[in-house]
């Protein structure tokens, strides 16, 4: 089970989500609360393993600004949240996650029009294209055929729920942002418990 960490601001925070096991590591260059500058990221890179995949989210950004922030902050995988095209999605120099928001079963169809390395499958959003901390209902998921890219769920996972959501959803991979903060801010013993249920190892109290 591939497990993402997202909406990371700064370093401390960046080396306990690489020590806690988690595969991608997401920063935000998107509006949102989360939101962070390339030169910050590029610094807090320096310091990670390169075991654990550095993800930039983007929402509605050019594909020319994307693989330029790309390259000098020192992304690996480019997520994007927004109404990005598949031509867009092609444009990006950088293995692509596709974010899709899930209300309805139809919306499953516009998986099969991206060729991407990963589906992202989320609530439809609050006040930011993304990061609500809301889930949709996972059963939707059934629906999703083998055609479609590796599915990664988010939307409102946190420690408690996850096992439920793998069980139910069988994704690829989970991808957290709120479900692991308290009080806006990222909460360590959040993200470990989160990565230690999603990966369904045994806890350590
Ligand atoms: O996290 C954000 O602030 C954000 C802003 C804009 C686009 C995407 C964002 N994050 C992504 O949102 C989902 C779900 O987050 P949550 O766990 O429900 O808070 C996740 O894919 C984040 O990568």
């Amino acid at each position: 089970m591939i497990v993402k960490v997202c909406g990371v601001q700064d370093k401390e925070t960046a080396l306990a989500v690489a020590a806690s096991g988690a595969d991608f590591i997401g920063f935000v260059f998107a509006e949102s609360s989360r939101r962070v500058e390339p030169e910050v990221v590029k610094e807090i890179i320096a310091f990670l393993p390169d075991t654990i995949k550095k993800v930039g989210v983007f929402v509605n950004e050019s594909p020319d600004e994307i693989n330029r922030i790309a390259a000098f902050a020192g992304l690996d995988i480019i997520q994007l949240h927004g109404d990005e095209t598949p031509t867009e999605c092609e444009q990006i120099d950088y293995p692509v996650i596709k974010a899709f928001p899930i209300r309805e079963p139809h919306n499953l169809e516009r998986l099969s029009l991206y060729d991407v390395a990963y589906s992202l499958v989320d609530h439809p959003g609050g006040k930011y294209r993304g990061g609500s901390g809301h889930a949709f209902d996972w059963q939707l998921l059934k629906q999703a055929t083998p055609s479609h890219s590796q599915i990664i769920l988010a939307g409102g996972l946190h420690p408690e729920n996850v096992q439920e959501a793998i069980q139910t959803a069988q994704p690829f991979g989970v991808d957290v942002s709120s479900g692991v903060e308290t009080d806006g801010r990222k909460d360590v013993s959040k993200i470990q418990a989160f990565v230690t249920q999603a990966k369904n190892k045994e806890m350590k109290i």
